[in-house]
């Protein structure tokens, strides 16, 4: 029984650890998945090119998948129920732990690859899977809040806004943006964030979450930015050279990618004073599209 699936990376209008809201909005580049089940009773993973990376998300969202619809009527059946086994391997075009949602894209990609491997495919709904890789994310405690708002906005593509205390999608629409990545060579975690001095800035993340609501979501961004850049200790100034040239800009996450959103000209406008900085910079765009089966 195996199963492949690919979701997406995402870049962030609101970061939820102030306030429990958060925003985010897919990134045309992805993680795929590949699960094969048996009946060995263990699940091992396998992060392509990261031979010490943690692989215990993958592994549980591979046993989380299975406990949910390993027994669904349409399911194909398990060699032993008994003792669900198998491998799964990720391969990623996101970088892990820069704020361009790794976790969510690798969660949603074996969630999907799973339910591919049950024979499931375009059965589970597209949002019941994304709630079972957060689930699997809190267990594995790579996340602060569970991050409903990244793993939306990866599953479902295009940007959502979320209430991740009740894993609540509150609003999803598509935006068509080319967008503009920065990221410096350092990682953080966000595991390791400063949830506390995220929490001083709450009242910035109620006036980001108001703006967002409202539609204006490239503001939204560009005030998120100012505020958890300043919560978590980054410049401002990749953000203050975006600026002029940009509809929005923000540390992505809890950094330390910086992303920009807007249009072709004015992103190349940008690009031109990034480049001088240590690190990557990467052109891409707004993705409709979120997790798929491959
Ligand atoms: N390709 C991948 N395959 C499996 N797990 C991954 C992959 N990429 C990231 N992860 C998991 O997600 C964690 C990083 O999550 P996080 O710190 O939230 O960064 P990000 O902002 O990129 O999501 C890693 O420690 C690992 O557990
Ligand atoms: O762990 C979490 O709950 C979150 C982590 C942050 O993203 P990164 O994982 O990209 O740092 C943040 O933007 C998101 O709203 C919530």
């Amino acid at each position: 029984m195996d199963g492949h699936a690919a979701a997406p990376g995402a870049g962030t209008v609101l970061n939820a650890l102030a306030t429990g809201r958060g925003s985010a909005f897919a990134l045309d580049f992805e993680t795929d998945a590949h699960v094969e089940l048996d009946g060995s009773g263990e699940i091992v993973g396998e992060i392509g090119g990261q031979p010490d990376a943690d692989t215990e998300l993958i592994e549980h969202c591979v046993s989380r998948t299975v406990e949910r619809w390993g027994d669904d009527p349409a399911a194909a059946e398990l060699p032993d129920p008994d003792a669900v086994g198998g491998t799964v391997r990720t391969e990623s075009e996101v970088p892990t732990a820069a704020g361009l949602k790794s976790s969510s894209a690798a969660a949603n990609a074996t969630v999907l690859a799973t339910v591919d491997a049950l024979g499931l495919a375009g059965i589970v709904d597209h949002e019941d899977a994304c709630r079972v890789g957060v689930q699997a994310a809190r267990e594995a405690g790579v996340t602060v809040t569970g991050a409903f708002d990244d793993a939306s906005a990866s599953m479902l593509g295009g940007l959502t806004v979320t209430d991740n205390t009740e894993d609540e999608l509150l609003v999803r629409e598509e935006v068509d943006w080319d967008a503009l990545v920065w990221t410096p060579p350092e990682r953080a975690y966000s595991a390791d964030a400063d949830a506390e001095r995220c929490e001083l800035v709450a009242p910035m993340a109620r006036l980001v979450a108001e703006l967002a609501l409202d539609g204006a979501y490239g503001r939204a961004m560009t005030v998120n930015g100012l505020a958890f850049s300043a919560a978590l200790g980054f410049s401002t100034d990749p953000a203050v050279e975006a600026m002029p040239h940009a509809a929005g800009v923000s540390l992505s996450g809890t950094g330390p990618s910086v992303v920009a959103v807007g249009d072709r000209d004015g992103l190349e406008r940008v690009e031109e004073r990034w480049a001088e900085r240590p690190g990557e910079t990467l052109r891409t765009a707004t993705r409709p599209t979120g997790g798929r089966y491959l």
